[in-house]
């Protein structure tokens, strides 16, 4: 079920499906047309309304996707980030930028029939596809989740509310990670953990130039196959404007975490920031 809690959010409606090029994807693969008209389609990806329409214009292919280019690993990494929140049976739960859902579903085995997952987002197509993932799957307990179209910039949760928190790929998205942090600070119960995934700026720069190259040279010609080159592009300028692994664990406590701890995966290519209240 998805329903909007924070109705200042201004939905973002893709229009139906009309590009040439749709028609000759395969169906599960047709994308909405580029809503932006041409002289805007290459506008940089800045704000937070033009983040939103990128992860609801990707949303038909995202999962395929980050399958694809990862050659399934990111799920790897989601379970790691699932097993840092600390999550357990009976936990009332939230997941931040939930996308498709998929850290809500890990979450949703770790707390089971007796625990609650909140998975929270701003895109409607993200969620949407949430939410008939969770009517199609198999596993009953995915009934514990609840979708819920909100920022995470102003959760619309009280504080105090959840006994663990995760964000996969999602800090480095929002407009701003210490507004971000406090408002996780803020809904986390006492002594709980945050688990935060993405990638990682790396201070290595072999890793650094493996990391862009594959972007750039894989990632991008794929999702060009799609039309969705431009969204792919941001990948990079976002990762190259995020905060280094270190940056990350000085803001969490600045904001008021307890502890903080930085984790690079993957050879360095992602990381993933453990924080506690
Ligand atoms: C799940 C992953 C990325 C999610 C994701 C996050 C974003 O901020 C995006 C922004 C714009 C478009 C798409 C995304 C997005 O999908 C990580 C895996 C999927 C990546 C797309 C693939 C990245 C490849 C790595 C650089 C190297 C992978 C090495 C692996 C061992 C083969
Ligand atoms: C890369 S996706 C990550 C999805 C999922 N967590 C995963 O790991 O696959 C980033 C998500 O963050 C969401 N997002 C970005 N900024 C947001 C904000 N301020 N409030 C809520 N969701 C936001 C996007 O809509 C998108 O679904």
């Amino acid at each position: 079920m998805v329903y909007a809690a924070n109705s200042n959010l201004l939905p973002y409606n893709s229009p139906a499906i009309c590009n040439r090029m749709a028609s000759s994807l395969p169906l599960q693969l047709r994308l909405p047309p580029p809503t932006n008209p041409p002289f805007l389609r290459h506008r940089p990806i800045q704000c937070a309304a033009d983040r939103q329409a990128l992860f609801n214009r990707i949303a038909p292919v995202y999962d395929n996707l980050n399958d694809l280019l990862s050659l399934g690993q990111h799920r790897i990494w989601k379970r790691m980030a699932v097993s840092w929140s600390g999550a357990k049976a009976g936990d009332c739960v939230l997941d931040i930028c939930c996308g498709s859902g998929d850290l809500a579903f890990l979450l949703s085995e770790r707390v089971g029939y007796d625990g609650k997952v909140t998975g929270l987002d701003f895109s409607q197509e993200q969620l949407s596809i949430a939410s008939s993932r969770q009517n199609s799957l198999s596993k009953p307990c995915y009934n514990n989740i609840e979708w819920v179209e909100g920022d995470a910039l102003n959760l619309p949760f009280s504080d105090g509310t959840f006994d663990a928190i995760t964000m996969g790929y999602g800090l480095r998205n929002v407009v701003d990670k210490r507004k971000a942090l406090e408002e996780m600070l803020r809904v986390l119960k006492q002594g709980s953990k945050v688990s935060i995934l993405d990638f990682n700026k790396t201070t290595q720069p072999i890793t650094a130039a493996i990391q862009e190259w594959m972007i750039n040279n894989i990632v991008v010609p794929v999702a060009s196959g799609y039309g969705l080159a431009e969204d792919y592009k941001y990948l990079s300028k976002s990762i190259n404007e995020f905060s280094t692994g270190k940056e990350l664990e000085e803001l969490a406590l600045e904001v008021g975490f307890s502890t903080s701890r930085h984790y690079e995966i993957s050879g360095g290519l992602m990381g993933n920031l453990v924080a506690s209240r």
